[in-house]
């Protein structure tokens, strides 16, 4: 039986397969995208893909990148993005998901938005029937977090402040701060994203709604491909 890892590594894998010469890329975060990267890596050292540009959403995944001989544009310096693979820490069947557990949401929501065409690669347990079953990360500015976090309190959001180890307030790259809201499951999706977007001081919210046009989905089987309809 393969293992989670070996799974996500499959997942990625196969998605490195998916990027066309002469492109711009975009590349998410976190452990399974970490696969990509090193597959990525792998793949243009032997045959060089000549990206026009790669853009990523973390300074984990751009000294991975650079690690594999890939020079990263800032998203603002190029003019469009073809394709961006990123993970999800969930995802339902209509291909919404949840975002953000490395704390990168920000970041990955503005490539995502902006890309021609989204990719998540994911092994089988981040698919869920209803999303939820992880905590909902929303990036809040400093200077009103105290009024948002009681505000996700009266809505029974049961919010908490994400922390680093040391307990000291996880701060982002962009100097917010992240607030975890329980949801599981979340009943409305798109109901509770429209709040948090109407939210003042809510600079952005892990709910990826309408976003991923495929996921790969590792199984021990085989890798499941979901398009959007
Ligand atoms: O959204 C993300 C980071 O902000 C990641 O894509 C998500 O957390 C999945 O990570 P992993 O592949 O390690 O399970």
């Amino acid at each position: 039986m393969a293992t989670q890892d070996e799974l996500k590594q499959q997942a990625a894998t196969q998605a490195a397969a998916m990027v066309q010469p002469d492109t711009v890329l975009g590349v998410g975060t976190g452990s399974t995208v970490a696969f990509f990267i090193d597959a990525l890596g792998a793949r243009n050292r032997q045959t060089p893909l000549n990206l026009q540009a790669i853009v990523t959403t973390s300074n984990r995944s751009r000294q991975q990148l650079e690690a594999n001989g890939f020079t990263v544009s800032e998203l603002a310096a190029v003019d469009h993005v073809d394709l961006c693979i990123d993970g999800a820490d969930r995802v339902d069947h209509d291909l919404n998901g949840i975002k953000g557990g490395g704390g990168a949401l920000t970041l990955e929501k503005n490539v995502a938005i902006n890309a021609t065409h989204n990719v998540w690669i994911v092994d089988q347990s981040k698919v869920v029937d209803r999303l939820g079953g992880f905590p909902l990360p929303v990036e809040v500015l400093p200077v009103s977090c105290e009024q948002n976090f009681r505000r996700f309190d009266q809505l029974a959001l049961q919010p908490q402040y994400r922390l680093n180890e040391d307990g000291s307030r996880y701060v982002t790259h962009y100097g917010n701060y992240i607030i975890d809201l329980a949801v599981d499951p979340l009943p409305i999706p798109a109901g509770l994203a429209a709040l948090l977007d109407q939210t003042v001081g809510v600079v952005e919210h892990g709910l990826f709604l309408n976003m991923t046009d495929e996921v790969l989905i590792a199984t021990p089987e085989k890798i499941e491909h979901w398009t959007r309809q």
